[in-house]
């Protein structure tokens, strides 16, 4: 469960909104990070916590990573998310019908300012309810996973292309953490490349049809993070690679779909220095958003394509900055985000 950490600073967003309406059993928190590029668009979360101050830091931190992914997929909104705080209990249809209206009108309240979509326990019906209530809701009814999938392949060939001078990913091993709606697509994709694939799952019945389809093998789901590979790509959980890992990895790239992927900030430095290329995930899984806006904007898939597939483009330009001022890929992509902000501001 989330539990606030020392660093949490509730100040350095620049709005945090709380609300409750005990009638309908309601508390939620509305963080917007940085509304310079436009809306704060960001998911709503859904899940106890411990106490108010860790669901805000939660908030808080996913929308700081919103305004840059937003700012890094020239996207025009700004950094958002908001956590709804249940107890263990689920709720009956009645019960969730009446917790989203008191969401949709607190989210109607702030007049704009927060396009609220779904996230971890949060459905497209759930954000039709929000909209009931005369507030804006993103949330294609399409699935977005294939488009994120496309987009964190994307982001592979590049650093690929970029760390070994490949064009393709033929030859080489690429172990996916999680063969689920993006893992999956995501491993099709690399083996139609000419990667050798692993996969692992809890789901092992899952896992294995995966390897069967792409002619891969799979490995215990304890062992796919140091597996021998040249790129690993997490599509599962967050947080999975810590400071006690990287000694252990063998791969020299990492991409992939799963938001928050290293565990804490200090782990980057520690994959730079082992000489493994972290493609931040906040850049490499921005087909997502991408996606969601596309819909929105009522883009042509062709469109929708172009703007993903320059996902690619952008971690090119990565690398290249990241060799011009030294660094990793996360310092590039943190100093344009906050280049494409300054802009913004004038
Ligand atoms: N779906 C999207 O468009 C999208 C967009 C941005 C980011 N993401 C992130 O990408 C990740 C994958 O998303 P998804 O939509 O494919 O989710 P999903 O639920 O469809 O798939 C996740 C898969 O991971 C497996 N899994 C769970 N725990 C595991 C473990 N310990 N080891 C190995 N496998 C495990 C699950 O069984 C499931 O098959 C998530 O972290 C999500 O937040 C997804």
């Amino acid at each position: 469960m989330a539990r606030v950490s020392d660093t949490f600073d509730p100040w350095a967003s620049e709005k945090i909104v709380l609300v409750s309406d005990a009638t309908a059993g309601l508390k939620a928190v509305i963080a917007m990070d940085d509304l310079t590029l436009g809306p704060g668009f960001g998911g709503v979360r859904m899940r106890p916590y411990p106490s108010a101050a860790a669901a805000m830091e939660e908030a808080a931190r996913l929308a700081r990573a919103m305004t840059y992914k937003h700012a890094l997929a020239d996207l025009p909104y700004g950094g958002a998310k908001s956590v709804i705080v249940t107890g263990e209990q689920r709720l009956d249809t009645d019960a969730r019908r009446a917790l989203f209206e008191a969401f949709g009108d607190a989210v109607a309240d702030l007049g704009g300012s927060y396009i609220p979509g779904v996230d971890m326990f949060t459905t497209p019906a759930d954000m039709a309810v929000i909209r009931e209530r005369g507030a804006a809701a993103y949330c294609a009814e399409a699935d977005p996973s294939p488009w994120t999938a496309r987009g964190v392949y994307a982001a592979m060939r590049a650093g690929v292309q970029g760390v070994l001078g490949s064009p393709t990913l033929d030859g080489l091993t690429v172990a996916v953490q999680g063969v689920g709606s993006v893992g999956g697509e995501l491993a099709r994709l690399v083996a139609a490349d000419g990667a050798d694939v692993i996969v692992a799952d809890v789901d092992t019945a899952r896992a294995e049809q995966i390897a069967e389809e792409t002619g891969g093998r799979v490995v215990d789901v304890k062992k796919i993070v140091t597996t021998q590979c040249d790129v690993f790509a997490p599509a599962a959980l967050a947080r999975v690679v810590t400071r006690e890992i990287v000694p252990r990895m063998s791969c020299c790239l990492i991409a992939g779909a799963a938001n928050d992927t290293l565990d804490r900030p200090a782990v980057d430095s520690d994959l730079l220095g082992s000489g493994i290329t972290f493609v931040p995930d906040f850049v490499a899984n921005g087909g997502g958003v991408i996606h969601e806006h596309a819909r929105a904007m009522g883009w042509s898939d062709e469109q929708l394509a172009e703007a993903v597939d320059a996902i690619g483009d952008r971690v090119l330009e990565l690398v290249e900055e990241s060799r011009e001022y030294g660094g990793s890929l996360v310092d590039a992509a943190l100093a344009r985000g906050r280049r494409r902000l300054a802009e913004a501001r004038g």
